[in-house]
């Protein structure tokens, strides 16, 4: 695998949005060209952004496609199709990926959202059905298996339910171990990792007396003598429940504001709302996703630096006989991407019907095209398992 000029994950808000407003492309451009790169990341800052910028940015993020012709020129089908050649299925090019797999442990890291559970307009009902759940259980059977989301742990798990997975909600903020590891080596670790603890508070307020207890002295001091004692979500809940369709959904370390059902001439009204809260609180960032804005901590972590802890955890931190595949569709996953392509050891594949700019390698199509490839996953490993249960 060769490294790659990457885009800047925090850029690619803005280089979507430029994209939005340069032409109607359903590419991104890539490399992004540095007037973009300059001129729109000046511009994410968010006290300092303009609202005109973000929804157009929102629009980016949530793309309407159609069979028109596109921007340059090319119908669609026509993009498609040197898309593909560049990320092709890893369905057709399976066999390619397991002979590149040969004497190394997989480590298999998937998105919920759009990944293993279709997208829907219910957040709260985006299940994922029972033939993805078995499929998904038997891959963990064979690989160390992570389930790795925007969503907050507890939701995810429920959603889920498996036990035996290592999961980490709110983007990698919220890692937890299965009870009875399998799969680990020798020098593997415990895993239960919280590195945005002390935005716990701020983000959701101090909810009980165990939370309570489990922050330290100085957070606990500058907690009672803030002035506006900080509740980002119910305050995004009061703030934004006058734009109809919008849905504030609390991550735990993390915060979505929901414009799926959001008319389309309501979007900057909600992106004002969401900013006069947001001004409060300049050690949160917001970043848009699908039909989705979320609002996180600064910190400097993220599903690729989460990839990472996981990979030290299961022992694996220098190894040269492990190649983790990580599968996602939205632009967050893109950081798990990145993470691979840099080390140059495991592979992206991305989940898109539609061209994208990504650093993924490989594509499927859908969460069923998911659902087809972890069964193939299995089908490849078990033969090779029975074999050596018998020598
Ligand atoms: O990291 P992920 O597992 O992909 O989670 C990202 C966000 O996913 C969810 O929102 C998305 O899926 C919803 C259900 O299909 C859909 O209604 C929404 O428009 C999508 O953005 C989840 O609700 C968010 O909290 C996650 O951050």
């Amino acid at each position: 695998m060769t490294k790659q000029n990457v885009v800047p994950a925090e850029a690619v808000a803005a280089i979507t949005a430029a994209a939005a407003v340069a032409s109607s492309s359903p590419l991104y451009p890539y490399p992004p060209p540095r007037s973009f790169q300059k001129k729109y990341l000046s511009q994410l800052d968010f006290a300092g952004g303009r609202i005109g910028t973000w929804v157009e940015s929102m629009k980016a993020s949530s793309p309407t496609h159609t069979k028109a012709v596109g921007a340059i020129g090319a119908p669609v089908d026509e993009q498609y199709a040197a898309w593909i050649m560049r990320y092709p299925s890893a369905l057709t090019k399976f066999e390619q990926i397991m002979s590149a797999s040969k004497g190394k442990q997989i480590v298999m890291f998937l998105d919920y959202d759009g990944t293993l559970s279709p997208i829907v307009e219910d957040p709260d009902s985006a299940f994922m059905t029972d033939a993805m759940r078995a499929a998904v259980r038997n891959v963990a059977r064979y690989f160390p298996t992570a389930i790795v989301t925007g969503r907050c742990l507890e939701k995810v798990i429920d959603f889920v339910g498996l036990t035996e997975l290592y999961y980490a909600g709110s983007h990698g903020m919220d890692i937890k171990g299965p009870v009875k590891p399998r799969h680990t080596k020798a020098k593997a670790k415990s895993v239960l990792f919280q590195p945005a603890r002390e935005f716990l508070p701020m983000i959701d307020g101090v909810g009980s007396s165990s939370q309570l207890l489990s922050i330290n002295p100085q957070q606990l001091l500058s907690l009672l003598t803030s002035s506006t004692f900080p509740q980002v979500y119910k305050s995004l809940l009061e703030r934004t429940k006058s734009t109809a369709g919008a849905k504030v959904e609390n991550n735990k370390f993390c915060v979505s504001v929901h414009f799926r059902c959001v008319d389309e001439k309501s979007w900057g009204a909600l992106i004002e709302q969401v900013r006069s809260v947001l001004k409060e609180y300049p050690k949160l960032r917001l970043t848009p996703g699908r039909k989705v804005l979320e609002i996180r901590p600064t910190i400097k972590w993220d599903k690729g630096k989460a990839l990472e802890f996981l990979l030290e955890s299961l022992g694996f931190a220098d190894c040269k006989d492990v190649m983790p595949v990580y599968i996602g569709d939205d632009r967050t996953d893109e950081d798990a991407f990145k993470v691979l392509r840099d080390r140059g050891q495991g592979l992206g594949i991305l989940v898109s019907k539609f061209p994208k700019e990504t650093n993924a390698t490989y594509s499927l199509q859908e969460p069923t095209e998911v659902k087809d490839f972890l069964v193939r996953l299995v089908e490849w490993k078990r033969p090779t398992m029975k074999a050596l249960s018998k020598v």
